[in-house]
C-alpha cells in the first residue's frame, strides 16, 4: 500500500450496477452514450475488481448484491455473508442442532402447532435460496413437526420473470422428499418484499399469511395462469381445500420462521406480522438477523463488519457527508458503516426522496440531478474531508428489466458525473468510483429455449473503479489490477493521506 504524501479531500462515488462486460447483446451500458465515463477511464487511473462471489464473502458463483457491496466498500476487506454464513451452518449440520430451532421444533411437536415458512422461493441467491426451504422441512420433519405451512414469494427479478412455476414445482417436491409440508400462501415479491413503506402492500401479505385473508385458488397453478403482471407482483393468494376453506392460518401455539437470509426487504413484512399477532402465543424466528423494529430471534448470526471506513474516519475527525437517493440511502449510510446505526459526530446524511411514485421506466433520471447538487455542495465545504454517495440509476432502472430505459439511466448519470467532476476539480477534490456490482452490462439472458430473454438481475461481472486526480495531484499512473471491493477503502484512506484500518486487509489499488 503506497501512502501518498498529498492529502486532499475527496468524493466517493458508488454507481449502484454499474458492471463491465465487453460490448454484445444486452450489455446497456456499451450501447449507452456516456463520453464522461469513458473518458476517465481512458485518461485517469483505472482497473476493474471483483464485486461478486467468494472475492466479496459471498458463496463462489454468486452474483453481488448491494448490502454486501456497500459493507466490503466500507468495511475494506471481505465479509462472510449471511447467505455463506447459513450455508456454512448446513453443511456442518450445526443448523440441524441449532438450540433455537430444535427448541422451537420440539415445542410445536409437543404441542400440535404448525410451522409457518415465509421466505422467496427463488435461487437468486440475493435475499434467500429455495433450497434452505428444503433444509428447514427437512429438519421440521426429523424433530417430528407434523405440520408444515410455506408461505412463498416468488420473484421474478432476481431471477428470469415468470419463472415462478418452476421455482414453486422444486417446493412441492421438497414436501414429497421430506414427507412434509404443504403450500398455504403465493404472494409476489413487489408486495412481500416492499421497502419502501407502502404498508397498504405489505397488509395483503399480512392479511393471507396470518388470516387467510385475499384471493383464493386450488393450487398454485391456478394462481400462475392469473398472474398476467409476472410473478413479481403475483396477488397475495391463499390456498384453500376443497370447500373454499384456507388451508392454514396461524393460531396460538404456532411458530413463524423467515426463511430469507438478507434482512433490507423482508424486515418490514416481518415488523407487520409481528404488531398482528401481538396478542398472539406464537413464537417468531427469522433464519437470520434482521433489523427489525421488533427484537425476532435469529438462527444465524451476522460477521462482525466493524473497524471500516466510518471507524477510520472517525479516529482521525475526518467529517464525510453520505449522499444517496431513498432506494440506496441505507447502503450508503448504514451498509457502508458495517451495518451499524450509530450516527458518529463526523457523519452527515442527506437522503433524496421524493414525493412521486417512482416510474423508472418513465423516468430513468429518477431524482439524480438532486443527489448531484447535494454532493456539489457538500464538496464546497472545507470541513468535510469525503462526500460519500450512491448513483442508483444504473441499478434500479436495470432491474426493470427495460433495455432502452437502461440506456437512458445511464447517459444520465454520465451527465451528473461530468457535473461533480466539474465541482471536484473546482474545490481541489479527487474522485472515487466504482461500481457495487453488475447489472446493465447484461440487460439479457437466454431463455430455456435459447432466445435472449429480458434479464434485470445482478451479475458476477467485475465493476470499474476509477481514480480522477485532483488538480495538481500526483497520482501513479495506473491502478494494481486484480483487486476487489474490499481495496476501495483503504484506497480512498490513501487518498486521505491516511493508513487502513487495522482489520482491514484489502490493500490500496494505488
Ligand atoms: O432490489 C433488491 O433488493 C436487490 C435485488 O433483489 O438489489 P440490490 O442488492 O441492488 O438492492
Ligand atoms: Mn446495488
Ligand atoms: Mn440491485
Amino acid at each position: 500500500m503506497t501512502e501518498t504524501t498529498d492529502t486532499r479531500p475527496g468524493i466517493l462515488l458508488v454507481l449502484d450496477g454499474w458492471g463491465h462486460a465487453e460490448p454484445g447483446p444486452g450489455n446497456a451500458l456499451a450501447v449507452a452514450d456516456t463520453p464522461v465515463l469513458d473518458g476517465i477511464r481512458a485518461k485517469y487511473p483505472a482497473t476493474l475488481v471483483e464485486a461478486s462471489g467468494e472475492h466479496v464473502g459471498l458463496l463462489p458463483g454468486t452474483v453481488g448484491n448491494s448490502e454486501i457491496g456497500h459493507m466490503v466498500i466500507g468495511a475494506g476487506r471481505p465479509l462472510d455473508y449471511d447467505s455463506v454464513l447459513v450455508q456454512r451452518q448446513i453443511d456442518s449440520g450445526g443448523l440441524r442442532d441449532n438450540p433455537r430451532l430444535t427448541e422451537a421444533l420440539d415445542a410445536l411437536a409437543a404441542g400440535g402447532g404448525a410451522l409457518h415458512l415465509v421466505g422467496l422461493a427463488s435461487d437468486g441467491q440475493i435475499h434467500a435460496h429455495v433450497d434452505h426451504l428444503h433444509e428447514l422441512l427437512s429438519i421440521a420433519a426429523a424433530r417430528g413437526v407434523e405440520r408444515v405451512w410455506v408461505h412463498a414469494i416468488t420473484d421474478g427479478r432476481d431471477v428470469a420473470d415468470r419463472t415462478a412455476g418452476h421455482y414453486l414445482g422444486r417446493v412441492e417436491e421438497f414436501f414429497a422428499t421430506t414427507g412434509v409440508g404443504r403450500l398455504a400462501t403465493v404472494s409476489g415479491r413487489g408486495y412481500a418484499l416492499d421497502k419502501s413503506g407502502d404498508l397498504e402492500l405489505t397488509a395483503k401479505v399480512t392479511q393471507a399469511v396470518a388470516d387467510g385473508r385475499g384471493a383464493l385458488a386450488r393450487d398454485h397453478g391456478q394462481i400462475l395462469a392469473g398472474a398476467g403482471d409476472g410473478d413479481v407482483w403475483i396477488n397475495p393468494t391463499v390456498l384453500t381445500d376443497a370447500a373454499g376453506e384456507p388451508l392454514a392460518t396461524v393460531r396460538d401455539g404456532d411458530a413463524i420462521l423467515f426463511a430469507n437470509f438478507r434482512s433490507d426487504r423482508i424486515q418490514q413484512l416481518a415488523d407487520d406480522l409481528v404488531k398482528h399477532l401481538a396478542e398472539s402465543d406464537v413464537r417468531i424466528l427469522s433464519l437470520t438477523q434482521y433489523d427489525t423494529e421488533a427484537d425476532i430471534p435469529a438462527l444465524v448470526g451476522r460477521a462482525d463488519a466493524s473497524g471500516g471506513l466510518a471507524d477510520q474516519l472517525e479516529a482521525h475527525g475526518l467529517r464525510s457527508v453520505r449522499v444517496a437517493e431513498q432506494e440506496k440511502f441505507e447502503h450508503v449510510t448504514y451498509y457502508l458503516n458495517g451495518r451499524d446505526e450509530r450516527r458518529r459526530e463526523v457523519e452527515e446524511h442527506v437522503r433524496i426522496t421524493s414525493d412521486e411514485a417512482p416510474e423508472y421506466t418513465a423516468r430513468p433520471e429518477m431524482n439524480l440531478d438532486r443527489v448531484a447538487d447535494a454532493v456539489i455542495e457538500a464538496a464546497g465545504r472545507t470541513d468535510v474531508a469525503l462526500v460519500a454517495a450512491n448513483l442508483a440509476n444504473i441499478d434500479v432502472v436495470g432491474h426493470t428489466g427495460d433495455h432502452d430505459a437502461t440506456v437512458k439511466a445511464a447517459e444520465y448519470t454520465d451527465g451528473q458525473v461530468e457535473r461533480i467532476l466539474t465541482a471536484a476539480a473546482a474545490t481541489g477534490r479527487w474522485v472515487v468510483l466504482v461500481g457495487d456490482h453488475g447489472n446493465a452490462e447484461r440487460m439479457s439472458k437466454p431463455g430455456p429455449d435459447g432466445a435472449p430473454l429480458p434479464y434485470g438481475g445482478h451479475t458476477t461481472n467485475p465493476v470499474p473503479a476509477v481514480v480522477v486526480p485532483a488538480p495538481g495531484q500526483l497520482l501513479p499512473d495506473a491502478l494494481r489490477d486484480g483487486g476487489s471491493l474490499a481495496d476501495i477503502a483503504p484506497t480512498v484512506l490513501a487518498l486521505l493521506g491516511r493508513p487502513s484500518g487495522p482489520a482491514m486487509t484489502g490493500r490500496s489499488l494505488l
